[in-house]
């Protein structure tokens, strides 16, 4: 069994916090020293992916200081206890088991008698089952049409996961003749959400599909109900239309207003879901269930590599180690992801939840105050159009924010023409390296207004084309690293009492039992 110690208590993170500043990045990057860190840092990921590490504040010498730190720390048994159905989710007192959606790394989990694997894969089943009848019209409206267009009705990881990795692969799969039926969302509150999609969707020929893991979430509920008013004001029957995915101890699961359900549990947090029936229903909709299994498989691929010991051959444990130097030894307050892909617009807010959600935490994961700062906040946006907004800040603002980018090779579409000699999809490539070298490196000048001091790290992950196994490969690779840095922190990843006090306060609101600041701004806002 792994010990769970705090990550000041060590000693190779005492080690490592005497290595602050111990590499110059502009000089380490500039003249034939960058070409040949370009050459050396870089780690092989799964599906042709590579995670590149050369602008990173990091040599040979911080390195061997991560790897005693991952050692002593002991991360890949800690992995390996995960994955083997321990209770790493302390707080909620439940195992962690979306890597099991993906495929089995280690020993069979049962759980009252319930295989786990065997449970995740009856639901991939049921869902792929369930879509292939939508698609060969097997499965109809009550006029006996087709179902063309799904909309996905959740908030949180039950909404932000899925909706990610559809936007990540709506244009490919129409250029791969696999888009199946459109797929939207609906997640917020604001009644504007909910009545844009329903405006702009034909809802005869639509599936709506409620997820939500416990079943009692506000925003979702109130917006399932939203949708069934405008159907049956339609003159249809709401329960030939809406489908449910919840856990099967939730209230939603003991419903019958629903054509079909299907199950998650406990042990998948929400977050972490998209592995699960709550991306799976949807993608398998809209893309077909073997598009859905090649993002499972790129996922498990990357798994794999995670359950490396060794960190030089293991890059979402390397990732999450230079994170903690960032963090702790470094101090820098936040962490941007810089997708170089269009179809990756909605991935840095996927990530947002799942990196502040798990690693926002003030107490270790036995509920003690820690004496060191953990999860960063995280923020991003899709290059080029973040050069033009933010990058200022990142180039010469007063915090140094390590940076994270993410480019491949070839456009997932392939339309393209040559300007002044040069591809879009070569501009584009071009703007990254030349980003991560300016970031670096910087330029001086005179006039301190036009002065780069350079000095900011970043790394990139980089791969051939955006597709099915790579975007799983992607998904796995952060979610692994939030686990890694996590265990390094010892706080517990995978609960969320955060957002408990905020829920609370809204009813206390709508319920007019309010005093205080709490009236004051109830009445403010006309509720
Ligand atoms: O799937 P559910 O249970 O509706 O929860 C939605 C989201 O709400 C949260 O619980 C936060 O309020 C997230 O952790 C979760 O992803």
């Amino acid at each position: 069994m792994a010990t769970w110690n705090n990550l000041d208590t060590l000693a190779s993170y005492k080690k490592l916090a005497g290595l602050k500043n111990h590499v110059d990045i502009k000089e380490a990057m500039s003249g034939e020293n960058g070409a040949t860190r370009v050459a050396k840092y870089s780690a092989p990921m799964a599906e042709g992916l590579s995670f590149n590490y050369a602008a990173k504040q990091v040599d040979d010498t911080v390195l061997a200081a991560l790897a005693e730190l991952a050692e002593e720390s002991q991360l890949a048994d800690k992995f390996e206890e995960l994955y083997n159905g321990a209770v790493i989710n302390t707080g909620e007192k439940r195992l962690v088991l979306h890597h099991l959606a993906r495929r089995q790394l280690g020993k069979d989990v049962v759980v009252d008698g319930v295989n786990k694997r065997d449970f995740y894969v009856s639901q991939q089943q049921k869902a792929a089952d369930f879509a292939n009848k939508v698609h060969a019209g097997e499965i109809t409206n009550a006029a006996g049409e087709k179902f063309t267009t799904v909309v996905q009705i959740g908030i949180g990881g039950s909404d932000l996961g899925p909706r990610a990795l559809y936007i990540a692969l709506e244009n490919w799969a129409k250029e791969n003749g696999v888009a199946k039926m459109e797929a939207k969302f609906i997640s917020n509150v604001d009644p504007d959400d909910a009545a844009a999609v329903l405006k702009s969707t034909d809802l005869a020929h639509a599936l709506f599909i409620v997820v939500s893991k416990s079943g009692t979430t506000l925003e979702t509920l109130t917006n399932e109900a939203f949708v069934k008013d405008a159907l049956t004001k339609a003159g249809l029957n709401p329960a030939n239309h809406m489908l449910a995915v919840t856990s099967e101890t939730s209230p939603l699961a003991k419903s019958d207003d629903y054509l079909e359900a299907f199950f998650m549990d406990d042990f998948i947090g929400g977050r972490y879901s998209s592995s699960s029936a709550v991306g799976g229903v949807v993608l398998s909709l809209a893309f077909g269930p073997e598009i859905f299994a090649r993002i499972l498989n790129g996922a498990a691929e990357e798994d794999k590599l995670a359950a490396n010991k060794n960190i030089l051959e293991n890059p979402d444990m390397l990732d999450a180690l230079i994170g903690v130097y960032e963090r702790n030894v470094q101090e820098y307050p936040s962490t941007a992801v810089l997708p170089y892909s269009q179809a990756l617009s909605r991935f840095p807010a996927h990530l947002q939840q799942c990196d502040m959600e798990s690693n926002g935490k003030s107490v270790n994961r036995f509920g003690e105050p820690v004496n060191y700062v953990t999860g960063p906040t995280i923020f991003g946006e899709p290059g080029t159009n973040g050069q033009h907004s933010f990058y200022q800040l990142l180039h010469q603002g007063t915090d140094i924010v390590p940076l994270q980018f993410v480019g491949f090779k070839n456009s997932q579409i392939g339309m393209d023409v040559v300007i002044e000699d040069s591809t879009s999809q070569q501009k584009l490539c071009a703007n990254v390296a030349a980003q991560i070298v300016a970031f670096a490196c910087g330029k001086k000048d005179e006039n301190l207004n036009k002065n780069f001091e350079g000095g900011r790290p970043s790394s990139i992950i980089i791969g051939e084309q955006l597709t099915p196994e790579s975007l799983g490969a992607l998904l796995a690779h952060f979610e692994n690293k939030i686990m890694f840095q996590g265990f390094l922190w010892n706080v517990n990843s995978f609960d969320q009492e955060g957002v408990q006090l905020g829920k609370i306060l809204a009813k206390r609101v709508l319920a007019h039992d309010t005093d205080g600041a709490l009236k004051s701004y109830s009445d403010l806002l006309n509720i």
